[in-house]
C-alpha cells in the first residue's frame, strides 16, 4: 500500500474544503444532478493547494513507472503541471485536446509527445470517470503506454469501476469523507 505524508494531505483537504466545495444544485460534466460541486480548479490554481497536490500526487503514484503526467484539458492541466513542477525524477506533462486542433501542428495530445512513453493520467475530479476515459483513449491510439489514473477528488459515483473495467489501476488522494461530504 503506497503511503502519502499525512500531514500534507490534511493540509490538503483543509485548504480544499475551504476554497472549492462548493454547496447548492448543480449539473455535472456528465449531465447528471448533484447538491455539491468541487469546483478543484479554485485548488489546483492556488499557490498553496497547487504544490502539495504535485508532491502528494507523486507519492500516491510512486510505485509506478511513468516519465510523462497529463490528461483531459482543462481540469487536469494545472494537476499535470504542480507534478511536473514537484521534487522527484524528471516528468513532462502533456494536455489532451477536447478535440484535434484544426491549424497549425494539428494536434489532438499536445507537448513533448507520448508514443511509446509511460505515461499517467490524471484528473481534477472524478464523477462517472468519462473525461479521463477520454484522454485514455485518445493516449492508446497514440500508442502511449498508460500506467494508470490518478485522480485528486474522487466522487464516489462510478469512476473508479469505469476506469478499471477499461484494464487501469485507478487511484485518488481524497475522497467525500476527507471533504465534510459523505
Ligand atoms: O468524471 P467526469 O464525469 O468526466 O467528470 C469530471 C470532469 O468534469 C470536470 O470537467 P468539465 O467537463 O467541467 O470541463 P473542464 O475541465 O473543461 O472545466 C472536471 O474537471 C473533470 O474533468
Ligand atoms: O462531475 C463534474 O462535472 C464535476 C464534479 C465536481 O465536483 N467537480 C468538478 O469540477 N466537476
Amino acid at each position: 500500500m503506497v503511503k502519502v505524508d499525512e500531514q500534507q494531505r490534511t493540509e490538503l483537504a483543509r485548504l480544499i474544503r475551504e476554497i472549492a466545495v462548493v454547496h447548492g444544485r448543480v449539473t455535472l460534466s456528465s449531465g447528471k444532478e448533484a447538491d455539491y460541486y468541487v469546483d478543484l480548479r479554485r485548488a489546483t490554481l492556488h499557490h498553496q493547494a497547487a504544490p502539495l497536490i504535485g508532491s502528494l500526487l507523486r507519492q500516491l503514484t510512486d510505485d509506478w513507472d511513468y516519465v510523462a503526467v497529463g490528461g483531459l484539458t482543462l481540469g487536469a492541466d494545472p494537476v499535470a503541471t504542480a507534478m511536473m513542477h514537484a521534487e522527484g525524477p524528471a516528468l513532462d506533462s502533456f494536455v489532451v485536446r477536447k478535440s484535434t486542433k484544426a491549424h497549425g501542428m494539428q494536434r489532438l495530445i499536445e507537448g513533448p509527445g507520448v508514443t511509446g512513453r509511460r505515461v499517467l493520467a490524471v484528473e481534477d475530479t472524478s464523477t462517472t470517470g468519462g473525461s479521463v476515459l477520454t484522454a485514455v483513449e485518445a493516449l492508446r491510439a497514440a500508442d502511449a503506454e498508460i500506467v494508470g489514473v490518478a485522480t485528486v477528488v474522487d466522487r464516489d459515483t462510478g469512476a473508479r469501476e469505469a476506469i478499471e473495467a477499461a484494464g487501469l489501476p485507478y487511484r485518488s488522494l481524497l475522497g467525500l469523507a476527507d471533504l465534510g461530504l459523505a
